[in-house]
């Protein structure tokens, strides 16, 4: 099962850029979680810190008892080994073959014999649909195929903890889709934490059990999924529906004159009532996710300090189980 990683009071700046501060929150063990925020925001820098790449001044980030900020060097480095990374573009060494890249880090870290290495790195490719191509280079191949064969490498060394930066940057509606499933797929498999840095809504609005946004400097929100989907924040519901009016503009925020001019006129189409759609659920023939199991009984648990939009839809949801309904919600936030 993956392993728990929690995040408390965690402040980043770069000299006198502050990215965010006072983040904090817990990634639930083997659970998927999503975070959301504009360009900019620091989503990427966030995920580095998590690894101990980036040194946060302020905060803790423990993962199985190591501080991924403050702990010796050599402690973060052992740590490091439980997390499996996939990079925005893949990351993939353009001149050796997707075998080669893929057993790239089983070669690097381990000191496995190449008999075991095959096997190991045929199953991931197994695992991310990629089998018949592993002799191929990235440039042969499409974009998706290049996602998933960096999938396939973050998960060589039977990662806890996988961090994937904007996993759909680049690829089409249906290829998305298509990565949303194996992302689903993957979690059923390993049980392992995810947290999937991305803009996409069809990931967001169907992938996680978990769901937070970085805006402006700060942690808007992070919790079970429902909470997000049904807030009426007016970030949240701006990035939800993706409007042009509310408080995110093209250079992350807009300034006070801006947004009061907006306010000022009526929005240029009402808002559309929001749906909560069910998540997806593994592929047939794959086990039920341990996670979601667990995710049950701690969201049930804590439905009380949940606010009552976002409490009447796991009650939906549970009441119904897989077949949950789409759920639609009032429309919030009329642009102002
Ligand atoms: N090593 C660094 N040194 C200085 N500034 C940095 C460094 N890394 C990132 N930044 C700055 O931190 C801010 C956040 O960057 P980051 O890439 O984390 O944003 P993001 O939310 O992932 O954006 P996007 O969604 O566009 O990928 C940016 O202003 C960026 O320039």
């Amino acid at each position: 099962m993956g392993i728990e990683v929690a995040v408390e009071g965690l402040t980043m700046s770069f000299g006198k850029q502050n990215i965010w501060q006072d983040v904090t929150l817990t990634l639930p063990a083997g659970e998927v979680s999503v975070m959301l925020g504009p360009s900019g925001t620091g989503k990427t820098v966030f995920l580095k810190s998590l690894i101990g790449l980036l040194k946060p001044q302020r905060g803790r980030v423990l993962v199985a008892g190591v501080d991924m900020v403050n702990s010796p060097d050599r402690d973060i480095y052992e740590a490091r080994k439980l997390f499996g990374l996939m990079f925005q573009d893949g990351a993939l060494f353009g001149s050796m073959s997707l075998f080669d890249n893929i057993a790239f880090p089983l070669r690097e870290h381990t000191r496995k014999k190449e008999s075991e290495i095959r096997r190991i790195v045929m199953e991931r490719i197994d695992v991310v649909g990629l089998l018949g191509s592993e002799g191929k280079l990235p440039g042969e191949i499409s974009g998706g195929m290049r996602k998933r064969a960096g999938l396939a490498r973050a998960l060589v060394l039977d990662p806890q903890i996988v961090l994937c930066d904007e996993p759909d940057s680049g690829l089409d509606p249906v290829r998305t889709a298509n990565l949303s499933q194996l992302l689903i797929d993957l979690n059923a498999q390993i049980d392992a934490t995810m947290l999937i840095v991305t803009h996409n809504l069809d990931i967001a609005a169907t992938v996680p059990d978990n769901m937070g946004m970085l805006f402006r400097r700060n942690l808007v929100t992070f919790g079970p999924r429902e909470v997000l989907l049904t807030s009426d924040e007016p970030v949240v519901a701006q990035f939800l529906a993706g409007r042009r009016e509310g408080p995110i503009g093209m250079s992350e925020e807009k300034d006070e004159a801006t947004l009061a001019a907006e306010a000022a006129v009526p929005a240029s189409a009402p808002a559309e009532p929001r749906v909560i759609v069910p998540q997806l659920e593994p592929s047939p023939g794959l086990p039920q996710r341990q996670a979601a199991l667990r995710r049950r009984e701690r969201v049930l648990g804590m439905l009380d300090t949940l606010p009552p939009a976002a409490r009447a839809a796991i009650e939906d949801t549970y009441a119904h189980g897989a077949q949950a309904p789409t759920l639609r919600l009032p429309a919030t936030g009329s642009g102002s």
